[in-house]
Formats: C-alpha cells, structure tokens, sequence
C-alpha cells in the first residue's frame, strides 16, 4: 500500500515538475517569449482554441494588438504581426514559408490543407483551370439563372407578409445568401445542386457548413493535431457531427451528377475537369476518385459561406447607409439598359460607386477572420525585420490589418469614398492613396495562397448587387447582425454587422424588405 502511494506521489511530483518546467521554458527560454502576449497564451494554445470556438477571435486578436502592440505572442509557437509590410512578407510571393501543421485539418490531398510546395504547385495547376478567365465566363450563365431565382425568392409577391404597397415581408439575408451561393456553387462545380433558393428539403445543409467550419476553426488551434478527428469526438461530439453530415451532401449531390452526366454525357462542369485531369507525361489519371470528391466538396464549403457572408454584409452596409445605397443606385441603374445587360464585363467593371461598396464590406467584413497560419521554412524568415526560426508558426489577422488607421482613416466607419477618386484633388495623388491603401487589403488574401477563386467570387458578387440594385429597392428592418452596447468588447459599435469568426465567418441577419422597381424584367 505504502508502496503504491510513493509510487502515486513520484508520478504526479513529475508531472507537475514537468509542466512547470515547461511553464518555464515557454514563458523564459521559448525564441518566441521575447514578444509580448497574454500570458495564458504563451502557456498554452488552448487560449487561442477558446476564442476560435467562441467566434470571438478576431476581436481578441485585434484587443492584444491594441494591448500589446505589433507583435503579439498568441500560442506557444506562434506570433502576431499587425502590419501591411509583415501581412506581405508572410503570404507575399516567393516567402520561406509554408501552410502551418494546422491545415492538415482539411486533409492532406485537399488543396487548401497542402503543405507541400511541389505536391501543392502540381494540384493547383489542376484546379486553377476551374476558375480562370475562360472557365468563368463560361460558369456565368449559370451564375445568372441562380441569381435570377434569388431576386423571384426574396421579392415573391405571393409572399403571405407583403404589405399593399408592394413591400416583401422582412428575408433573413444570412440564409438567403447561404442558398443563392450554395446553388451557384455546387451548379458551378456539379451541375446540379440541393436547390436551396427554391426548396426547403435541404436547408440542413447551412448548418453543417457553419458547424463544419467552427469545427475547423478550433481544430488549427488545436494542441495535438495527429489525434484531432479522435479530439473533436471527445471533446467536440455537438461540432463533430459536421464531417459525416458534410460527407452525406456531398455524396448526394454528386449521385445527382453521376444520374445526370448519364442523360447528359455533354455537360460540363469543374467536377468532370478534376476528373478528367490526365498527367501530360504519364497519361495517367492525376487524382483519385477520392481526391476528386474530397476536392469538389471543398470547393462547396469554401465557395459558399465565404460568399454568402459577403452580400449579407452589403446588404446591411448598404441599407445602413443612404448616400452609398443612393450612389450604387444611380450608378448601377444609368450603367444598364435592361436586365439582359447585367453581365461581367467593361460596363460592370466601370461601376465604380458598386466596386467601391463591395470592396468596403470585404474590408469591413472580411470572412477569413482567423490568422491563416504559416510556417517559417528551414532557414527561417524575416517578418517586418524580425527572425522567425524554422519550424515555428507567424501569422497576420485581415481583420486587424484592414482596421489600421494609418492605412484606412477613421477605419471603423463604412466609407465607400475613401475607394473613389476623388474630384479637384490631385489625379496621381489620389491614384497613390489608392494605390497605398490597397497594399493593406486582403480579403482574399495574397501571393501564391491567395484564394483561387477570387475573380469568381468578385463576379458573383458584382452580378448579384448590381441585378439587386436593377431590379429592387430593399430597406433593412430591425437591428439584427448590428452591434449593441453591453454586447462585449468590440461589439457595441451600433453601425458595425456583427460575425462570428470560425475558420470563415458567421453573421445573422440583417433582415431586409425588397421592392419590385418597374422595368422590364425579362431577360432577352
Ligand atoms: C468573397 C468570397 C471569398 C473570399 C473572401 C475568400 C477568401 C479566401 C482566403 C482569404 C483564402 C486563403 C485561405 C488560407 O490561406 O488558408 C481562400 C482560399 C481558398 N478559396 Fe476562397 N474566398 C472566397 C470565395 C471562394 C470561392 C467562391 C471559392 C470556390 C468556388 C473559393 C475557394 C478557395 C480555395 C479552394 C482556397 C484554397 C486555396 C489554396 O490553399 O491555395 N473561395 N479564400
């Protein structure tokens, strides 16, 4: 008995040494205890884990910054930058750096998750063929008619709750936007789709995917990531349903593609692209069966929250503030003749005043919140003049970078001006303060693991507000998404749409009314 109590006390007495010395170590010795940071996080990543669950990380990231200052030690192995120069020097071109540990999350053959640079430059070629210029002008029809439906849905006059002057009753543009990009997604990238816009059968699918990318999101902070599917059941069952769920969609959709391409042996989508794909010296076969479902149904989860987010947010910046939605509106109606005009192209692209506004809800609502993860390669590399040694993590929050003031003056307000030229000033000089700004914009991230589809994505955003601004009027009703005071630090700002920040961002809301404008509306 005596015996297996000293046993008892020596086996914790080392326990407890060991965690001390760690303690220690990482709060005296680590090359990173330098910076300063909230000492729960230089003790532990658990800290950062909390917040990713929370949905609270970009405010707690932006909070250290505002605390701290530049470099802030968020975990163990991993620093904070806040700056445009560091932001460039982490995701910029030609960086020693690589995806972080992290991303395994998203599995090893899946494009997002690759660390490898060859492994990785070998899939993107592949890849990026589904989203270039000449597939996304072949991908636009599709995109219309899911936005033609869109508009139909959120102003149907059958609508029980339209009041006689032709208002729609109230639409919760959170979902609403979940379904027009999910449709436009997956008939992007399948052909088919759950056809959320006009059936409830699926709506289930939205909260997979915000559970899915909660669960993701803690998990790239996760301690231990060898056993994270084995953590996430532990610890996560109420998250980890997400993975199971997502993998029974996506089976489904693509069993309707399969059906289909049998009735249709012509159609073409970026599904039968990634299929098709042949190694030019081989002749092979470049992916599995396996990668190629793993990476469509990627492109699903990565092509549709991300969007979503981003129209809900112009929806509540635009009706918050009348002289930008009175702007775009006058813009956008002059731009176009009718319906059948609304396509991406050089009218579209001379919509300034449209431009300005969605790219002023990307920076004051940017859906990649949490850090991005990377990791110094051998040799290290230098962050704003500092050494980041091999091995260890570095990262920079969009949200933070494109909240600085010195590159975006008086950063919390929704300005789509400061994106416009402005008249009898200095033409070089206001082209320079665009030109600088930009440098600290990055919704889409930058260099070589930038988003991949991020002309697409501008191009549905473009399509989708400029046919709202052409075919209706809409108003915001109630104050849901908004900030409000007592709603916690960074919360409280009552013109700010409100998200959380999984791996991409969450809102609720707002909900807006629409108004049919009388133009001809059919499409030639
Ligand atoms: C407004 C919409 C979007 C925004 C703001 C956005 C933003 C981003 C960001 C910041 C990244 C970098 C992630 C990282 O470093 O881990 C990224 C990567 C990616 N995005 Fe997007 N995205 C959008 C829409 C889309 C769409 C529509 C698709 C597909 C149809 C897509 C597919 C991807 C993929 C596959 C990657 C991984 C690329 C890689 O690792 O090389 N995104 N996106």
């Amino acid at each position: 008995m005596v015996v297996l109590q000293e046993v008892v006390v020596a086996a914790v007495s080392c326990i407890v040494a060991s965690i001390i010395l760690l303690c220690v170590y990482r709060l005296r010795f680590h090359p990173y205890a330098k910076y300063p940071g909230p000492i729960l996080g230089k003790l532990t990543t658990l800290r950062a884990a909390y917040y990713a669950y929370t949905g609270d990380m970009h405010l707690d990231m932006e909070r250290c910054h505002q605390k701290y200052g530049k470099f802030v030690q968020y975990r163990p192995n991993a620093i904070l930058v806040n700056s445009p120069e560091a932001y460039q020097d982490i995701y910029g071109n030609m960086k020693n750096v690589k995806k972080a540990h992290s991303y395994n999350v998203h599995g090893t053959t899946n494009l997002i998750g690759i660390q490898d640079k060859k492994e990785y430059a070998k899939l993107k070629k592949i890849m990026q063929q589904g989203f270039s210029d000449a597939a996304n002008r072949e991908h636009e029809p599709k995109v219309i008619r899911e936005i033609d439906t869109f508009i139909k849905m959120i102003s149907a006059d059958e609508n029980p709750g339209n009041s006689a002057d032709g208002w729609s009753s109230p639409n919760n543009m959170t979902l609403w936007c979940n379904y027009l990009t999910t449709d436009v997604v997956s008939k992007v990238v399948f052909t088919t789709s759950w056809d959320l816009l006009t059936s409830t059968a699926n709506h289930g699918i939205t909260d997979t995917f915000k559970t899915l990318v909660r669960l993701v999101g803690v998990l790239h902070q996760w301690p231990f990531m060898k056993y994270h599917e084995f953590a996430a059941l532990i610890f996560l069952p109420h998250l980890a349903w997400s993975a199971p769920s997502m993998k029974k969609f996506a089976l489904s959709v693509m069993a309707g593609r399969y059906a289909l391409k049998e009735s249709e042996p012509s159609i073409k989508d970026v599904f039968g692209l990634f299929t098709d794909a042949r190694d030019p010296e081989t002749g092979e076969l470049s992916l599995s069966p396996l990668d190629v479902r793993r990476n469509s149904s990627n492109f699903i989860v990565a092509g549709s929250d991300t969007t979503a987010s981003s129209i809900a947010a112009s929806f509540f910046y635009l009706s918050n503030n009348p002289n930008a939605y009175a702007k775009v509106a006058q813009e956008v109606r002059s731009a176009f003749h009718s319906v059948s005009d609304i396509r991406a192209g050089p009218v579209l692209n001379s919509c300034a005043y449209l431009r300005a506004a969605v790219n002023e809800t990307l920076r004051m609502a940017p859906v990649a919140a949490q850090p991005l993860w990377r990791e110094a390669d051998r040799g290290g590399c230098m962050v704003d003049g500092e050494i980041i040694p091999a091995g260890l993590n570095v990262g920079a929050g969009i949200f933070s970078l494109h909240r600085n003031p010195k590159a975006f003056p008086n950063p919390y307000k929704y300005d789509i001006e400061r994106w416009i030229l402005q008249p009898g000033k200095n033409e070089e000089k206001e082209k320079e303060r665009i030109r600088e700004m930009s440098r600290s914009f990055a919704p889409f991230s930058v260099g070589p693991r930038q988003c991949i589809a991020k002309n697409f994505a501008m191009m549905e955003l473009l399509l989708t507000m400029a046919n709202v601004f052409f075919q209706l009027e809409f108003e915001k009703v109630g104050n849901l998404g908004q900030g409000k005071k007592g709603a916690g630090w960074g919360r409280e700002r009552e013109d700010e749409f409100q998200f959380k920040s999984f791996f991409t961002s969450y809102m609720e809301g707002p909900m807006v009314r629409f108004k049919k404008r009388e133009i001809e509306a059919n499409r030639l």
